[in-house]
């Protein structure tokens, strides 16, 4: 098989995207920011980010879902002004009917188009049959095992023959092996002769995905969403994960996705604030336990190989990941996580030496710990409110946003001794080791 060339036509152009949604305290929060993509005939093209970075929202608003807040998508030409006529899509969740047969899921789109039903009915059959599903035709999703639901979620979009199918992590609600089944079989109806698409965007958080379908990859960073990078796979199909081009790959879009993009320019924890480098939200106990297992296995470990050994997702390791990198306990290389001086010191050392270098880690390169703890070094008594950090942390965030990065600022200050949080008072309070002399004289 040949590797896809990009010449062919521009089915949807997205220019200048913009969206953002009402916040939950009657602020704006911006999602996508000023997003410029063409998606052509041929091709495959990944959206690669991390949770959050707006993958979702930008897919949605290609397939006319949602409308952008500013700018424009056009499907051939013509900008849209409502769903895209081009386009179908399949879900993570897959999205079926539960009261209908697989048949009649099928051919739900197709009875929306307008389409008769002898019509129907025979495109149906051959969608079914093309994404093996025969003898199913009448089973309700209920009978169907995940793999097999989700080939009616490709079934109903395909029967459309949309332009450009649209999928939403369709194989993250799978197990592995389903998964990858399901994904060779995709890749071989591709490159047959019958598959009824002339293009595939895919949203995916899992980079070996991404690398294994695309033939470009989009990153997307977060806060807001933008395009941070744009790598074309450029391998042969069908692809072998073992080759050292893919893992060299998958190595690149590791450094992008942990964040050593190179047009962008993120501020040293040291320097910058809450908002400039927002907390990754991890606990002490989680990032603590992934420097414990990197110092376990010699002080340099692979993420796939640690996820996979942890069974947890890749994606879900990147917080405390960032947040050890953070405190300066590891650093990052491609997939490599490699353990720092400080990192060995503060998993080698016991309890009280452990919190102490914690302590100082978080002080210091922490921005929200260190604002916290230098607002309340510098009130009266040491104490101030929580709804007074909130109120300063909704202008750069959310209200749930907000409200997180507080709570790991807490648990971070508390493992640390450095500040206590009274719940019922809602108040936070400096460690009586932080208090120095008051600074007020009192008459
Ligand atoms: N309808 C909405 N109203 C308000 N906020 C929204 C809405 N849809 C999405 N968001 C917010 O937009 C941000 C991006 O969400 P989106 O689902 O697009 O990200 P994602 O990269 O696809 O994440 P994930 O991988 O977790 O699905 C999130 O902070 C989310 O809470």
């Amino acid at each position: 098989m040949s590797t896809t060339t990009h010449t062919g036509d521009v089915l949807v152009s997205v220019e200048k995207v913009s969206k953002s949604f009402p916040g939950t305290a009657g602020d704006e929060l911006r999602v996508l920011d000023a997003i410029s993509l063409d998606l052509r005939a041929g091709e495959i093209v990944a959206l690669l980010g991390r949770s959050g970075s707006g993958k979702s929202t930008l897919l949605r608003t290609i397939a006319g879902l949602i409308g952008p807040t500013s700018g424009s998508v056009r499907y051939r030409g013509t900008e849209l002004n409502g769903a895209n006529p081009g386009t179908a899509m399949v879900f993570q969740s897959f999205a079926l009917m539960p009261w209908l047969t697989v048949q009649d899921n099928v051919e739900l789109g197709l009875a929306a188009q307008g389409v008769p039903p002898a019509q129907r009915r025979e495109r149906a059959l051959k969608a079914i049959d093309m994404i093996g599903l025969d003898g199913f035709e009448s089973a309700y999703p209920k009978e169907l095992s995940g793999g097999m639901r989700q080939r009616v979620g490709f079934a109903r979009a395909l029967v459309l023959e949309p332009d450009l199918l649209l999928m939403d992590e369709p194989f993250s609600a799978l197990d592995v092996l389903t998964a990858e089944n399901l994904r060779s079989e995709l890749m071989r109806l591709w490159d047959g002769e019958r598959f009824p698409t002339k293009g595939i965007c895919i949203v995916t958080h899992n980079i070996e995905e991404a690398v294994l379908l695309a033939d470009r990859v989009i990153v997307l960073g977060a806060n807001p969403g933008h395009i941070s990078a744009e790598v074309e796979v450029g391998l042969a199909r069908p692809r072998d994960r073992r080759a050292p081009a893919f893992a060299a790959l998958v190595d690149r879009l590791y450094d992008l996705l942990t964040g050593r993009e190179p047009d962008h320019v993120v501020p040293e924890p040291t320097e910058a604030t809450p908002t400039a480098r927002p907390l990754p939200i991890a606990s002490v106990g989680g990032l603590a336990g992934l420097v414990e297992i990197v110092y376990a296995q010699g002080g340099r470990v692979d993420l796939p190989d640690i996820a996979a050994e942890l069974s947890f997702e890749i994606d879900d390791l990147l917080p405390l990941v960032d947040a050890a990198a953070m405190l300066d306990f590891l650093f990052v290389a491609g997939a490599d996580l490699n353990l720092t001086p400080m990192g060995t010191a503060f998993t080698t050392a016991d309890i009280q030496d452990s919190k102490k270098i914690f302590a100082e880690q978080a002080r210091h390169r922490a921005p929200l710990v260190r604002t916290i703890y230098k607002a309340l070094a510098a009130s009266a008594d040491g104490t101030l409110r929580a709804a007074f950090f909130l109120d300063l942390l909704r202008r750069g965030f959310s209200t749930d946003d907000a409200r997180q990065q507080l709570d790991t600022a807490i648990d971070w200050g508390r493992y640390g001794e450095l500040f206590d949080y009274d719940t019922d008072a809602g108040q936070i309070t400096l460690d009586p080791a932080h208090r120095t002399a008051p600074a007020v004289t009192t008459a």
